[in-house]
C-alpha cells in the first residue's frame, strides 16, 4: 500500500487527556495516517497541542467546524492556518457570504494554505432530526444542497456522511473532497452516529479521507485497529 493510499485515515482524537493522547499518537507514524483535533481537546489543551502534532510531523484537520459572521470566521481560520494545520472547518450553514470571506482570507497563505471545507449535515442526524429542525429534506437532498453552495463559495469539500458520497462525486466532481466521518468498521458499535458506513464501502462509494475515532482510539489495540483498517481499505 502507497503512503497516499494509507494516509486516507483521519483519526479523531477525543481525549480528555494529554497524556494519554500523546501516548497513543507515540504509536503511529505520520505515513500512516492524519490526525483530527476537534472541539474537547482544544478546549481542555488548546493551539499549543495542536502546534505539538503539526512538529511531529502530522498532517491535523483542527475540526472546529467554525459558524459565526464573516469577519470572524475568517480571522478564526488565519489563526488555524497559523498553527500550520493541514485543513479546517466551518459550518456550510454558515452561508456563502461567511464561506467565500474565509477561502479568501487563507488565499495569503498560497499553496502553505490549510484546505476549507464545510460540515454539511451532522453524520449524527437522521431524517427525524432535520425534520424536527424543520428542514423538509431528505439528509441527501440537505447534504447536496449545502455541498453545492460551498462548492460555489470556492471550498475545497465537504464532511458528509459516506451515505452521501456517491451522489456528490457524481454531481460536484472528484476534486472536490470528502471527508467522511461516520465510519464503522463491520460489527463495531454504532455509538451516536447515524448516517454510518464500513471503511472499505466508504472508500468504494467515493470518500477521500476516513475520519475515525472511537473504532480506533478505544479498541484494545488502537495502533492495531488502525493498521487493520488501512489493511481493509489498500
Ligand atoms: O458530521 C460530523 C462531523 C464531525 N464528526 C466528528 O468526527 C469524529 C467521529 O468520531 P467517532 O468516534 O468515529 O464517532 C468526532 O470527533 C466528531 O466530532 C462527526 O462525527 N460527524
Amino acid at each position: 500500500m502507497s503512503n497516499i493510499e494509507q494516509k486516507k485515515v483521519l483519526i479523531a482524537l477525543d481525549y480528555d487527556n494529554e497524556s494519554a493522547a500523546l501516548a497513543f499518537v507515540s504509536q503511529l507514524s505520520p505515513d500512516e495516517c492524519r490526525l483530527k483535533v476537534g472541539k474537547e481537546m482544544f478546549t481542555y489543551f488548546g493551539p499549543q497541542f495542536v502546534k505539538k502534532l503539526v512538529d511531529l510531523g502530522f498532517d491535523v484537520f483542527l475540526d472546529l467546524k467554525f459558524h459565526d459572521i464573516p469577519n470572524t470566521v475568517a480571522k478564526a481560520v488565519t489563526a488555524a492556518a497559523e498553527l500550520g494545520v493541514w485543513m479546517v472547518n466551518v459550518h456550510a450553514s454558515g452561508g456563502t457570504e461567511m464561506m467565500s470571506k474565509a477561502k479568501e482570507a487563507l488565499s495569503k497563505y498560497g499553496d502553505k494554505a490549510p484546505l476549507l471545507i464545510a460540515v454539511t449535515v451532522l453524520t449524527s442526524m437522521d431524517q427525524a432530526q432535520l425534520s424536527k429542525l424543520g428542514i423538509d429534506k431528505t439528509p441527501q437532498e440537505q447534504v447536496l444542497y449545502l455541498a453545492k453552495l460551498a462548492k460555489e463559495s470556492g471550498l475545497d469539500g465537504v464532511v458528509c456522511s459516506a451515505q452521501e458520497a456517491e451522489t456528490l462525486k457524481a454531481q460536484l466532481g472528484n476534486e472536490f473532497k470528502l471527508i467522511t466521518p461516520g465510519i464503522r468498521p463491520a460489527g463495531s458499535d454504532a455509538g451516536d452516529q447515524k448516517r454510518i458506513m464500513t471503511p472499505a464501502k466508504a472508500i468504494e462509494a467515493g470518500s477521500d479521507y476516513l475520519v475515525i475515532g472511537r473504532p480506533i482510539t478505544k479498541a484494545e489495540d488502537p495502533a492495531k485497529a488502525l493498521r487493520d483498517i488501512n489493511a481493509s481499505i489498500s
